[in-house]
C-alpha cells in the first residue's frame, strides 16, 4: 500500500458496521475503471451496478460513432451527384452492423470485468448497487441477490455517472420507449423513427437513423436543435439536417399511446406523428440519488452532480468525485482527465494537489453535418461585455472546400481584442472535431491568435485553412 494511504481500522466508529475495510472504494467502472499502476499495493474495490467499463464503452461514445460512420457512408452515396459520380445507397443491413458494433465493443467489456475479478489480486469487484450508509461507508445490494454487504475504506473515488432522464410525458411509460441505452440494439431498421429530444443525443441517432434509411421525426422542447450552441452553428444545422429529418420545434409532447397496429401515436404541439419506435433522449441526470450521496455527508448542486473543487475533491475529506456525476458538461475526454487529476491526489496527499483546467473544454456533435465548438458563443461574448472580434470562414472560401463542393460549412472563430487571445471558436462541418484541436491548444495554453495564425504551417490544400484564415480575419 502506497505509504499516503492510511488503515481505517484506527480511524472507526465502534458503532458504526464498517464491513470489509479497503484502501480505496471506487464507484462506477467507467473513467473510474482508469486506475494507474502506482496502484498496484492498494487494497482496492471496485463497485459496478450495471455492464462493466460504463457508458461511453457500452451505450455510448463508442458504440454510437460506430453506427455515425456508416451513416456517414451512405449519406455520401446518396449526395454524390455534385462530384460527378454516381453512386447508390442500396440500404443497411442493421442486424449485421448491430452485430459487428456490440461483438467488438462486448468482448471489450466482458475482458475488462474479468481482468478486474480475476486478474487483478488487490482488487476485489462488487457487482451490485452502492448507497451510501455513514462516512464512507457502503452498503452494496448485489446483482445475484446475496446478502447485502457492508464495505469501508480511507479514501473513496465516486464515479458513479448519469442516467437517461424520462420526461413525465402522458402514456409514455406505459407505451415503452427507447433510450440511448436500447436504441442501438434493435433488431431491425425501423421504417419510421420518434425522438424526443433535440440535444448530442437525438442528432446523432437522427443522423444514424435517418441515413441508414428510417423515416425519422424528431420533436423537441426548445425552438431549434443544438440550442446551446452558437446562435449561426445551431441555425445552419437546422438548415441543413432538416433536409433529412422532419423537425418539430416548440412543442412538448402532450401524449404518447400505443395503436392497435403496434405503432407510437404522439400527440405534438396539437398534431398526430405516428411511428414505429421512439427514442427519448431529454437529457442525463447524475446518480447521486442512486447511490444516496447525502448519507455520506456530500453536498450536491440543484441539478444532483457532486460538488466538487478542481482536484476533485467533495466536501468530505477522503472522497473525491469525477464525471458525470461531478461536472455538467457530461463529456467522456472530460471525466478522462478527471480521472487522472483524482488518482493523483487520491494517492500523492503528501504533494501538492493536481488541479483540472476548465478553461477551455471542448465538444463535439458526430451528426451530419458535424459540430464542434470550444469556449464562448458569440453571444455570451456580448453578453459578457467582452471586447471582440469574430473571424469566419465557409469551407467554400478554401482550397479543399472546393474539391468538397461545399455550400453549408464554416468556421467563426473569436477573440478578445484587448488580450489578443481566442476566447470561442466554432466550426459546423466535415472533420469540424478534428480542425478544431489547434484552437483547443491556443485556448489552454494561452497561445495569442495572431501567434497561431502567423507563426506556424497549415498544409495546404487541406482544411485546416478553413481555421487558419477564420483566425485572420478575427485579427
Ligand atoms: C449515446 C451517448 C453518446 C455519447 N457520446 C459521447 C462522445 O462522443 N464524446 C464524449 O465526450 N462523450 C460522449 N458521451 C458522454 C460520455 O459517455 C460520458 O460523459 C462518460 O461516459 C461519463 O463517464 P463516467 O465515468 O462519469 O460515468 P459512466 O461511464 O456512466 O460510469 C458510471 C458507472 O457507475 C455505475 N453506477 C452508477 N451508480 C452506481 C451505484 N450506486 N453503485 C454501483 N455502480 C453504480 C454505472 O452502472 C456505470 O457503469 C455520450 C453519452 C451517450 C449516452
Ligand atoms: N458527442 C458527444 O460528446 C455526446 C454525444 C451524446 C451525448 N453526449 C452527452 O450526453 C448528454 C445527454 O445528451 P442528451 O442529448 O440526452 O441531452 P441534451 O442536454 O444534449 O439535450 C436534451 C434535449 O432534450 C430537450 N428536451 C428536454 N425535455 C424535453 C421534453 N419533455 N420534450 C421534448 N424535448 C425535451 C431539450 O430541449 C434538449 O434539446 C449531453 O449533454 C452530452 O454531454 C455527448
Amino acid at each position: 500500500m502506497s505509504e499516503n494511504a492510511t488503515n481505517t481500522e484506527t480511524e472507526s466508529d465502534d458503532a458504526i458496521d464498517r464491513g470489509e475495510v479497503f484502501d480505496l472504494i471506487i464507484i462506477g467502472s467507467g473513467s473510474g475503471n482508469s486506475i494507474p499502476e502506482y496502484f498496484d499495493d492498494w487494497k482496492i474495490a471496485i463497485v459496478e451496478r450495471g455492464v462493466y467499463g460504463g457508458t461511453c464503452l457500452n451505450v455510448g461514445c463508442i458504440p454510437s460513432k460506430m453506427f455515425v460512420l456508416p451513416a456517414d457512408k451512405a449519406v455520401d452515396a446518396q449526395t454524390s451527384a455534385k462530384l460527378n459520380i454516381d453512386t447508390q445507397f442500396n440500404g443497411a443491413d442493421f442486424a449485421a452492423l448491430r452485430d459487428r458494433v456490440f461483438g467488438r465493443i462486448d468482448s471489450i467489456s466482458e475482458g475488462g470485468r474479468d481482468y478486474r475479478a480475476n486478474g487483478s489480486p488487490n482488487i476485489t469487484l462488487f457487482e451490485g448497487t452502492a448507497r451510501f450508509t455513514g462516512d464512507k461507508v457502503f452498503e452494496v445490494a448485489m446483482n445475484d441477490g446475496t446478502d447485502l454487504v457492508t464495505i469501508s475504506a480511507s479514501k473513496v473515488l465516486i464515479a458513479a455517472g448519469a442516467r437517461p432522464v424520462t420526461p413525465p410525458i402522458p402514456g409514455l411509460v406505459e407505451t415503452g420507449f427507447h433510450t440511448s441505452d436500447t436504441i442501438m440494439r434493435l433488431d431491425a431498421l425501423p421504417d419510421r423513427l420518434g425522438i424526443i429530444g433535440g440535444g448530442f443525443i437525438a442528432v446523432e441517432m437522427g443522423h444514424v437513423f435517418s441515413g441508414l434509411g428510417s423515416k425519422v421525426t424528431l420533436m423537441n422542447r426548445s425552438e431549434g436543435v443544438l440550442r446551446g450552441f452558437d446562435h449561426e452553428i445551431s441555425e445552419r444545422f437546422a438548415e441543413v439536417f432538416g433536409e433529412r429529418v422532419d423537425l418539430r420545434y416548440g412543442h412538448v409532447p402532450t401524449q404518447v399511446s400505443r395503436l392497435d397496429d403496434g405503432s407510437i401515436e404522439i400527440i405534438v404541439g396539437g398534431e398526430s406523428v405516428i411511428v414505429d419506435e421512439l427514442l427519448v433522449a431529454t437529457g442525463r441526470e447524475p446518480n447521486s440519488d442512486l447511490l444516496e450521496v447525502r448519507a455520506g455527508g456530500l453536498t450536491c448542486h440543484d441539478r444532483g452532480t457532486i460538488d466538487v473543487d478542481d482536484t476533485m475533491a467533495t466536501n468530505v475529506e477522503g472522497v473525491w468525485a469525477i464525471g458525470d456525476i461531478a461536472n455538467n458538461y457530461q463529456l467522456k475526454h472530460l471525466a478522462n482527465a478527471e480521472a487522472k487529476v483524482a488518482f493523483w491526489n487520491i494517492a500523492h496527499s503528501d504533494q501538492e494537489p493536481r488541479r483540472q483546467s476548465y478553461k477551455a473544454v471542448p465538444s463535439a456533435v458526430f451528426s451530419n453535418p458535424q459540430v464542434a465548438h470550444v469556449g464562448l458563443t458569440e453571444q455570451q461574448a456580448i453578453d459578457q461585455g467582452i471586447p471582440h472580434k469574430v473571424g469566419k470562414r465557409d469551407y467554400a472560401g478554401t482550397a479543399y472546400g472546393w474539391a468538397l463542393v461545399d455550400e453549408t460549412s464554416f468556421a467563426k472563430v473569436i477573440v478578445n481584442t484587448e488580450t489578443g487571445l481566442i476566447i470561442g471558436a466554432h466550426i459546423i462541418g466535415p472533420q469540424a472535431a478534428t480542425l478544431i484541436q489547434p484552437i483547443i491548444q491556443a485556448m489552454e495554453l494561452d497561445t495569442p491568435a495572431a501567434t497561431i495564425a502567423h507563426d506556424v504551417f497549415y498544409i495546404h490544400p487541406a482544411l485546416t485553412e478553413v481555421v487558419e484564415n477564420a483566425i485572420l480575419e478575427a485579427l
